[in-house]
């Protein structure tokens, strides 16, 4: 049987690389920038430029009704995310935009293609460092086409842990970050990073330069080609709480594998986020 989504897959990375092009050479004028939720949840006009290149190009490609696109910008107009069994491509055209109106060099172009609400494929373009990792399904993770995997490591004392402190600054939510972050440090772990950026951080897990990322509040087009690119390189996706990872949920852990996993599990207290999909 031909390969049904190798095509769309192929289209996806030149696609992502289009897209960075934009996004550096945006960065280098004046970068307008408006907010959403909140004050510190900051979209750009590029971001809002670069959704709308991205679904332009792809339904020029592929047709305008046979897809359906979740787009980290168009989605607010929309109401809830919900994905059906339809082929759709979840996007966020610039993941790390605090970081690219700070010119903090970590911004992610991050493009995933499910079917049947299953996760087919993930691309994540990081623009400013010019690499490109992508995944398919079954098929293993690459980075600039050389593969990847998740390191080896089962001691959490010899971990790396990425997380993110989010954009919800409610006071309660800040408090319970931070004790999480304070646990895992003492556990201790050799060290706590985070680039800004989650479809970065789950390249970084993917890669092996990290044991684990994980954060509440993201949504599912930060996550969605993340999620396949760990899978793919040897990692494990999951709940916060250990059960199994939900794309819509706004909770994510990955890990090089379930030892890391659990043990950083124990040391998270979970806050409530409304869900993607509204359920
Ligand atoms: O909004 P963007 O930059 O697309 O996505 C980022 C979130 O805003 C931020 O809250 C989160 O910590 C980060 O991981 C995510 O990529
Ligand atoms: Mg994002």
């Amino acid at each position: 049987m031909a390969d049904e989504w190798q095509d769309p897959y192929d289209f996806a990375v030149e696609v992502a690389k289009i897209a960075g092009k934009i996004i550096r050479r945006a960065a280098e004028e004046e970068i307008k920038v408006n907010t959403k939720s909140c004050t510190v949840d900051l979209v750009t006009a590029t971001d809002v430029r670069v959704e709308k290149i991205i679904i332009g190009a792809i339904k020029e490609k592929f047709g305008e009704d046979t897809h359906c696109f979740i787009g980290e910008e168009s989605a607010a107009a929309k109401g809830p995310s919900v994905l059906t069994d339809k082929p759709t491509w979840i996007i966020d055209p610039v993941d790390g935009t605090t970081n690219f109106v700070h010119g903090f060099p970590f911004v992610a172009v991050s493009i995933a293609f499910a079917v049947n609400k299953e996760l087919e494929f993930g691309v994540v373009y990081s623009c400013f460092e010019d690499k490109l990792y992508k995944a398919r399904k079954g098929k293993g993770a690459y980075c600039d086409d050389e593969k990847i995997e998740v390191s080896d490591i089962k001691d959490i004392h010899k971990s790396v842990v990425i997380s993110e402190f989010g954009t919800n600054r409610n006071v309660d939510v800040v408090t319970e970050i931070c004790a999480t972050m304070k646990r895992i440090l003492l556990i201790p772990v050799h060290g706590i990073r985070g680039t800004g950026t989650a479809a970065t951080n789950m390249c970084m897990v993917a890669c092996g330069a990290v044991e684990a990322f994980f954060e509440i509040g993201i949504h599912c087009w930060d996550v969605a080609a993340g999620a396949v690119i760990v899978q793919e390189a040897g990692g494990v996706l999951l709940d916060v709480d250990g059960g199994p990872f939900d794309l819509m949920s706004r909770r994510m852990m990955s890990a090089n594998n379930r030892t890391i996993a659990d043990r950083v599990i124990k040391e998270i207290k979970i806050f409530p986020a409304e869900r993607d999909d509204g359920k």
